[in-house]
């Protein structure tokens, strides 16, 4: 919907004090984030009509991060005017139960995009939200919410999360930079987005600092994420080894599997236990959640190196499909 297929995966989180501040970042930001998150402080300084001058200068998605949290009827006068002011999307607090969300749905309608935050950074966040953060992020998905906030600064979480709201829902991922959290972190995680304020707009050169922080997770992620032994056989003098592959290519193995079933390529095995494709003398088993065993494998080194050839390989060919 709104989110287009992203280039800096930043969401810049426009918290400058007020109008001529904000727009001295943004001149120099523009090309350099996907989308603008307004919050509280500047929209109560310079008032929801600066939500339309932001979009019309810079014609970029704009979240309005007013982390809805009322009654139904409240939250829809709230979600009117800031569909109004030209909001692309809002956020909503995920405590205020399905018939409160749904309301804020209702009136966004198909043209803009509801979030709603799972859990807070700060250390309180722990307290209360962290205990109801996945109940939350299940809500948002089976009312067919938009995406899902998740902490950055905490990522075993967004993994969490990305597992329980599947492959297609949206996770933006705060507290990133001055918090603590890392992009790349973040986004291996399993998060779509970072959501950054203070390391850009306090930056001495904002757009640098997009810009490296873009940097820092466009590198093409690594295929194998670990390598370990299950069996060493010493008549055979052979390894069995557990792959591990990193978090894009398990999707993309899934993908494969499929394909190699459509085609008859390999051996299908039984219902969950995935495929199995022989590679000159060795053996290797797909299993249906992406993970991998190679066989008769002569050394361990021999083996990382067959499993990155190979995963690389998938990655380009079914890239290219
Ligand atoms: O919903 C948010 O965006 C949010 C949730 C959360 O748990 N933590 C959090 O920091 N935020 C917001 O994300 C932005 C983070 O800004 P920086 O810490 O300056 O990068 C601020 O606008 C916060 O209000």
């Amino acid at each position: 919907m709104f989110l287009k297929s992203p280039k800096s995966r930043i969401i810049l989180a426009l918290d400058t004090p007020d109008r001529e501040q904000s727009l001295h970042v943004m001149d120099q930001c523009r090309d350099a984030v996907d989308a603008i998150k307004l919050n509280y402080p500047l929209v109560l300084q310079e008032g929801l009509s600066f939500i339309g001058e932001l979009k019309k200068k810079y014609d970029l998605p704009i979240i309005a991060d007013f982390k809805i949290a009322d009654v139904p009827v409240t939250n829809n006068r709230i979600v009117r005017l800031a569909k109004n002011a030209g909001v692309d999307a809002v956020m909503v607090h995920g405590f205020i139960g399905p018939d409160a969300i749904m309301e804020v749905k209702e009136v966004a309608g198909d043209d803009m995009g509801v979030f709603v935050v799972t859990e807070l950074t700060h250390p309180g966040g722990l307290e209360f939200t962290r205990p109801h953060a996945k109940q939350f992020a299940e809500m948002a998905a089976y009312l067919g919410c938009y995406g899902i906030q998740a902490p950055g600064t905490r990522p075993e979480q967004i993994r969490v999360m990305r597992e329980t709201v599947g492959p297609d829902m949206k996770i933006i991922a705060c507290g990133i930079g001055a918090q603590g959290g890392t992009l790349q972190a973040a986004i291996e995680a399993g998060a779509d987005f970072g959501i950054i304020g203070r390391s850009i707009y306090e930056a001495d050169d904002p757009r640098e600092a997009a810009m490296s922080l873009a940097r820092s997770c466009a590198e093409e992620p690594d295929v194998v994420k670990d390598v370990s032994v299950v069996r060493y056989c010493s008549e055979t003098e052979s390894y069995t080894l557990r792959v591990e592959p990193a978090r894009e290519i398990r999707e993309i193995l899934k993908r494969f599997i499929g394909y190699c079933q459509s085609r008859r390529i390999g051996l299908t095995l039984h219902h969950d236990g995935g495929i199995l494709l022989r590679k000159g003398k060795n053996i290797i088993h797909i299993y249906n959640d992406g993970r991998c065993l190679l066989s008769n494998i002569s050394s361990v080194a021999e083996g990382e190196e067959l499993a990155r050839r190979w995963l690389e390989e998938i990655r380009s060919d079914m890239n290219n499909l």
